[in-house]
């Protein structure tokens, strides 16, 4: 994965990942009128809804981005329905070039994380080997430390996927946990030379590893002093746009060849349509490659 990611970003010249994250709210009227038409209100007829407003979406920016990130809550929460909407999505921006970063945020017993890790590695029935999800790429919660992480590492060598495990977050609450101090160290301190210590377990061949780090855009002064310590480690950087994180801010979260991080943004792109003012309803995924093309401006300004 982290190969054919550093591989997209350099051909796009833009580390920006489109975060997948529909809401009722921010589907369009007309969408919403014809999917409640044709299904009722039913867990279908939302899944639809999301369906049609991602698929716009990835038409209008796959060839302007190197990655998009369904967070899978959006979906979950509208049972089976919700759940094929976040595959069917992957599928189709799979199909479109893009590398997929599924926000699942897992992290279990090994037992169990094995079978999370079906995610990346796919299942296996009667000898026959399935990849029912499809993403590249997988969120962790590594709180339950490695034995809830090596099953992800065996499908990311097994299967050349890839892992963001949280490190420094961008909520403001993350520091409740992650800022305290075992031996005078922060947490996120101990936590990113583990992720570093694992990723030795699975490098890439461009000087990054298969296990990268979720490093919050809101943490500036983290942020930096991360960059420095995981030398190897890719960053996953929520938290631009909506959250507050700016592009200056994020200067020194490359390394010193402009490489080393990919910058998510969802609401402050696929719902820009509700801020700009200069296109109609119907233009939401216009709106969204507007975002898309001053998003990527604003991170070329600072990339070195
Ligand atoms: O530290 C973290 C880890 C994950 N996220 C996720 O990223 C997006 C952010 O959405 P915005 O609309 O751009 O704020 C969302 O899926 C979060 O669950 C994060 O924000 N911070």
């Amino acid at each position: 994965m982290i190969d054919q990611l550093i591989n997209k970003i350099k051909a796009t010249q833009n580390p920006t990942v489109v975060g997948l994250d529909p809401t009722y709210a921010m589907i369009p009227t007309f969408i919403k009128e014809e999917m409640l038409e044709t299904y009722g209100k039913t867990p279908k007829a939302v899944a639809e809804m999301f369906l049609q407003f991602n698929k716009a979406i990835i038409d209008e920016v796959h060839d302007l981005i190197p990655s998009v990130k369904p967070q899978i809550a959006m979906y979950e929460q509208y049972g089976l329905e919700g759940l094929r909407a976040y595959i069917e999505t992957i599928a189709y921006a799979k199909a479109k070039g893009l590398v997929v970063i599924g926000d699942v945020k897992r992290g279990d017993i090994a037992s169990t994380a094995a079978a999370y890790a079906g995610h990346i590695a796919g299942v296996e029935i009667e000898g026959v080997h399935m990849d029912l999800w499809q993403e590249d790429a997988v969120t962790l919660n590594p709180y339950m430390g490695f034995d809830g992480i090596e099953p992800f590492i065996k499908a990311c060598n097994d299967y050349h996927r890839g892992l963001f495990i949280l490190v420094k977050t961008s909520n403001p609450s993350g520091k409740e946990l992650q800022d305290l101090l075992v031996d005078g160290v922060p947490l996120y301190d101990k936590t990113a030379d583990l992720v570093s210590e694992w990723g030795e377990l699975a490098m890439g061949t461009m000087g990054y590893s298969e296990i990268g780090a979720v490093v919050g855009a809101t943490y500036k002064e983290q942020g930096i002093e991360l960059r420095k310590r995981m030398p190897h480690t890719f960053f996953l950087v929520p938290g631009y746009g909506a959250q507050g994180g700016k592009a200056e801010d994020l200067k020194d979260y490359f390394d010193k060849d402009g490489n080393g991080i990919i910058v998510n943004s969802s609401r402050g792109i696929i719902a820009a349509y509700q801020k700009d003012k200069e296109v109609t309803e119907k233009e939401f995924a216009i709106a969204a490659k507007k975002a898309v093309l001053a998003m990527r401006d604003d991170l070329q300004g600072v990339m070195r």
